[in-house]
């Protein structure tokens, strides 16, 4: 590390930031809650428990659970998480109300998540027209009463970035001082950018000694970016789901804030996240609610580690790191599970031609290579070829080529 904190590897690091916490955070996973808010999510009790025990064991700090107040088989599972012992503390999510409080308070729960709308929008068209001042006063009765049943409590509003600051800052503040551990500042609607993220939560830190817990929707396709801003402007935890399942497109998806944590902060990470049993939570909770990986997901998604174009796959096949800045095997993933290298598109080159005759034990110059090279590519500007074809055409050059030597 330089004096600067500018490092040969990565130019853009800033070591001197203070308020950074992105070598130091903690994850609220709410595939359970905001995950259950997916149009397609149902989850029974047995792929709840799973999907629990799966996270848990992956490492995240706390898993958040559906509002128990939402129905008996809601409260019910609820309880019955709380009671498996799990190294995750568990939470749940309520509505600002004394009833919802009691109710996760009697389910077990360390900790309870209340939120409360304060936008305009949410004061006018959910809350029945309530202003701040009835709304503080909700918030420190209900903080106060979970805190008396010796809860966690954390504090969130919804709608932040559509919320007056003032208003903001002053029931944050209220809050805190009520002696809640967290407030949370959500991005309800998919609203912020991270320019505005940092701003806010920059803002927060200093008015308020609890954590900060951070939660965006991807509307707008800024979750990952804003929750990396949100821990360099001083967040302490970041809200995610498995897939980033949520509410219409959902929020922070777990795999993804992985990946880009990695390149930041590498040793925290595999110090603390068992990122090896990614693929196998992505692909449970995939099939629970019955989607696909998307194809573009970061780290598991098929393609993530395929490189198609000539230019590329010559300098991969040299060295991954020119093309690619996360490592497969940091995942448990081996490069056999992608197809690393496309051999049969007319993108290709006589490099990664080159390659694939060593896998296939062939032996041939490289004016030969370059040659066969040029009939692959012929042949995938007529058709989509498969890796058997291009196998084929290259098995039978090489076959050609031996019998001119033999004559
Ligand atoms: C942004 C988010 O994702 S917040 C979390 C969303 N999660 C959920 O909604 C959990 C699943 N929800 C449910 O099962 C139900 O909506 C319940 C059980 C919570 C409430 O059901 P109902 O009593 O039938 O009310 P309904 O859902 O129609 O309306 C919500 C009520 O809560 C009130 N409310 C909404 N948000 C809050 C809040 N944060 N704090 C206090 N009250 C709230 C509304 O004003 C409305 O009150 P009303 O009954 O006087 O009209
Ligand atoms: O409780 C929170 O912080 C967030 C609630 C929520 O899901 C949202 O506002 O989108
Ligand atoms: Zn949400």
């Amino acid at each position: 590390m330089s004096v600067t904190g500018i490092t040969a590897s990565n130019p853009y690091s800033n070591v001197n930031d203070l308020l950074s916490n992105v070598r130091n955070f903690k994850i609220i996973e709410s595939t359970l809650r905001e995950g259950e808010q997916f149009a397609n999510a149902y989850f029974s009790r047995e792929n709840k428990i799973k999907i629990a025990t799966m996270l848990s064991d992956f490492g995240v700090d706390y898993i958040e659970l559906t509002n128990p107040a939402a129905s008996p088989q809601s409260r019910e599972d609820c309880e019955a998480i709380c009671k498996l012992g799990l190294k995750a503390k568990i939470l749940t999510h309520t509505r600002c109300t004394m009833e919802d409080a009691k109710l996760a308070c009697d389910c077990g729960v360390d900790g309870v998540d209340v939120v409360i709308g304060t936008s305009q929008f949410l004061r006018e068209h959910s809350l029945g027209g309530k202003d701040m001042k009835a709304i503080t006063k909700q918030a420190l009765e209900v903080i106060e009463y979970i805190k008396s049943r010796g809860c966690e409590v954390r504090f969130s509003s919804e709608d932040s970035f559509r919320s007056d600051l003032v208003d903001l800052l002053s029931i944050y503040r209220a809050a805190s001082n009520a002696g809640v551990g967290r407030v949370g500042v959500a991005d309800t609607v998919g609203c912020a950018s991270p320019r505005q993220v940092y701003d806010l939560v920059r803002t927060l830190r200093g008015c308020v000694s609890t954590d900060i817990e951070v939660h965006f929707h991807d509307d707008t396709g800024c979750a990952v970016a804003n929750s990396f801003t949100a821990l360099e402007a001083g967040a302490t935890h970041i809200d995610t789901s498995v897939l980033g399942i949520g509410e219409r497109n959902g929020i922070c998806p777990l795999g993804a804030l992985m990946a880009r944590m990695m390149p930041t902060s590498r040793d925290y990470i595999l110090s603390k996240y068992k990122v090896h049993q990614l693929k196998a939570i992505e692909d449970f909770v995939a099939e629970t609610v019955e989607i696909n990986v998307p194809f573009n997901n970061p780290i598991t998604g098929f393609c993530a580690f395929t490189h198609k174009a000539g230019i590329h796959a010559k300098a991969i096949l040299n060295s991954p790191s020119t093309y690619e800045i996360l490592k497969p095997e940091d995942f448990g993933l081996s490069r056999q599970l992608y197809r690393y290298v496309h051999f049969t598109s007319r993108l290709t080159g006589w490099n990664a031609i080159k390659s694939r005759v060593d896998q296939l034990g062939l032996k041939m110059t490289d004016d030969q290579i370059k040659e066969v090279t040029g009939k692959i590519k012929q042949m995938a500007d007529l058709k989509v070829m498969t890796l058997d074809e291009s196998d084929a055409l290259i098995r039978s050059f090489h076959l050609e080529l031996q019998q001119a030597e033999n004559n």
